[in-house]
């Protein structure tokens, strides 16, 4: 970006240039290819490498080479075409980690159709909500997520098992084929191969953004390079293939950017995980001799607290990285780790969905020793500082919100121009929602949120959506739903209830109302009752209030 912009003054050490009020990126720009029709799926498939296993299952050992992953992606693309799949087409995944995962992913890209996934975890209602909005013609899933989809109608490719395998339910799912079979047809010379521009949309991946409920991202096929780029600059494969724990969903772009996609240009080898089980996940790293762990700061409190006990029953002498993302990690958590494994380094990312996995990241231990920090701009991004009520775009070390600009920017929300000229400016800046400042250094350090967002586990869980679950309650007259801090969990949601006159409504009847209808993970664990929600005077809720209050007492 620098050697663009010569005619710009940026400080070396900051990145920050004065006369634009833009901080540069200090990392090496990574290049981009310039040829317009190029589809993610060619350019990481074109990638050479020496590796041989792309992945492996953990639980049954399977494998699947390079050359059988892409061979299944020409076949399952081919078979995707026969059934008049066609571009702008939108498929959903419906699945937990798998090796066949990516398979599906990189047919519907390579088609120019959209892929949409969605955490397994969710309940029917939610899974119906998001094919409202994302309108898919054909669903990936497996037998037992099958009555999920509930009467949805939509034709069903079963992955990785027989027909025979579904449960028993009163609606009859309309199962076109399964996966397998798709994979091992022949791919045919004749299909219709529309021509696919890096600019075609590739990714529907859903995300609350700044505020409001879950909004459907549409990436792009040059957002996805990009991200592959940066992405493998990052984990310096120079010195050959590596090993890696996928124990991270790839349904969320976390997981989606680096095992299904990014890993795969590198010729390194992906031993995957369902889901996440501790055992497991230790089991795996000392059977294949991992060289890198990615995860989200929850798994990496757990490897903390039960470190003595872990390092007595496993061998992870073979570990070299922990990538940790999703969330940020505090300095004692950091110093305890690496208390407890000195010989593995931390390395730590900043990102979004609406960033396409990409936005800042800490490179070595000692990038990661400057305890707090997100890490410096990845390669080719900018970043600006702006003061929240005054708009103004402000120099080092002071705060306001990070909006950043780059190749892996989203195209915008599916549908939604309203949430995305809100979101995406017509200069192309994200507003991340996040209060963060960047030091004489470069160094990003997030102090706070604007957005409206609890983390839990490192899953996104709105507000908007629980307080709008609330309101449908008979005995309930408003709602407020807060981000409460936990040490293992990161956060999990509060609601603050205001009774209607005469209800004796109790705090767990309020909890069960929410937790049957949706997932685990976005279950409201505490409650307050109050007289009244405190509101500005144009009627928005201040949220930041009921979280000082609530943890005033901690
Ligand atoms: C591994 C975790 C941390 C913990 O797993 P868990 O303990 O098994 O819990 P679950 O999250 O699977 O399930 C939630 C709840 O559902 C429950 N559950 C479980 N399966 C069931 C069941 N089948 N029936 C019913 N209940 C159940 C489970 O028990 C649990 O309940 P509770 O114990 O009360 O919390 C899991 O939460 C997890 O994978 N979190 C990661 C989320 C994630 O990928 N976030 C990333 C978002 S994208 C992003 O931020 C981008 C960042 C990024 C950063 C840097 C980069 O370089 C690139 C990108």
């Amino acid at each position: 970006m620098a050697e663009q912009n010569s005619n710009l003054m940026i400080d070396p050490r900051s990145g920050f240039c004065k006369s634009n009020s833009t901080f540069y990126s200090k990392r090496q720009p990574v290049a981009l290819p310039s040829n317009e029709s190029l589809d993610i799926t060619t350019f990481i498939s074109s990638h050479a490498h020496h590796g041989k296993t792309a992945f492996i299952d953990a639980t049954t050992g399977h494998r699947l080479s390079f050359t059988e992953i892409w061979r299944a992606v020409d076949s399952v693309t081919s078979s995707l075409s026969e059934m008049g799949i066609r571009k702008g087409h939108v498929i959903l995944l419906l699945s937990p980690n798998s090796i066949f995962f990516p398979i599906v992913c990189h047919s519907v890209m390579s088609l120019g159709a959209i892929i949409t996934t969605i955490n397994p975890l969710n309940t029917h209602r939610e899974i119906s909500k998001q094919i409202a909005d994302s309108k898919p013609v054909l669903v990936f899933t497996i037998p037992q997520l099958v009555p999920k989809l509930g009467d949805s109608n939509l034709p069903i490719v079963l992955i990785g098992h027989e027909l025979n395998t579904l449960p028993n339910s009163t609606i009859k799912p309309r199962i076109v084929t399964t996966l397998e079979a798709m994979m091992n047809k022949e791919p045919s010379q004749s299909r219709v191969k529309e021509r696919v521009s890096e600019d075609d949309a590739a990714t529907l991946l859903y995300s609350s953004g700044t505020t409001g409920v879950s909004k459907g991202v549409l990436s792009s096929h040059s957002n996805l390079i990009a991200m592959v780029q940066a992405t493998l600059g990052r984990f310096r494969l120079d010195e050959g293939e590596q090993t890696f724990i996928c124990t991270i969903p790839m349904f969320h772009i976390y997981g989606l950017a680096v095992f299904a996609t990014a890993l795969l240009a590198s010729g390194s080898t992906v031993v995957v995980l369902s889901k996440f089980d501790m055992d497991k996940m230790l089991v795996a790293i000392d059977k294949y001799s991992a060289t890198y762990l990615p995860l989200v700061p929850p798994i990496l409190v757990a490897l903390v607290n039960n470190a003595d006990h872990i390092k007595k029953k496993y061998n992870l002498s073979s570990l070299r990285s922990i990538l940790s993302g999703g969330a940020p990690l505090g300095k004692e958590l950091i110093e305890g780790f690496l208390g407890k494994y000195p010989t593995v380094a931390i390395l730590q990312g900043y990102a979004m969905t609406e960033s396409t996995g990409i936005g800042a990241s800490t490179d070595s231990l000692e990038e990661s020793r400057r305890y707090g920090t997100a890490g410096l701009l990845s390669p080719n991004m900018e970043a600006k500082i702006v003061d929240p009520d005054s708009g103004e775009a402000l120099p080092v070390n002071r705060t306001g919100e990070l909006r950043l600009r780059g190749p892996t920017i989203m195209k915008g929300y599916f549908g939604n121009e309203e949430a995305t000229a809100s979101t995406l400016d017509s200069n192309g800046w994200l507003r991340t929602g996040d209060l963060c400042y960047i030091d004489d250094d470069g160094f990003i350090f997030v102090v706070d949120r604007l957005k409206e967002l609890i983390k839990y586990k490192g899953y996104q869980v709105p507000p908007a959506e629980l307080e709008a679950l609330l309101l449908t309650h008979p005995e309930i007259d408003d709602a407020a739903v807060i981000p409460f801090p936990d040490k293992e969990v990161g956060q999990y949601p509060m609601a603050y209830v205001v009774r209607k006159t005469g209800s004796d409504l109790s705090d767990s009847s309020v909890m069960d109302f929410i937790a049957k209808q949706v997932a685990p993970y976005k279950k409201i664990r505490r409650v307050a009752f109050v007289a009244s929600i405190p509101k500005n005077p144009s009627g928005k809720l201040l949220r930041k209030d009921l979280i000082k209050l609530a943890t005033s007492k901690l």
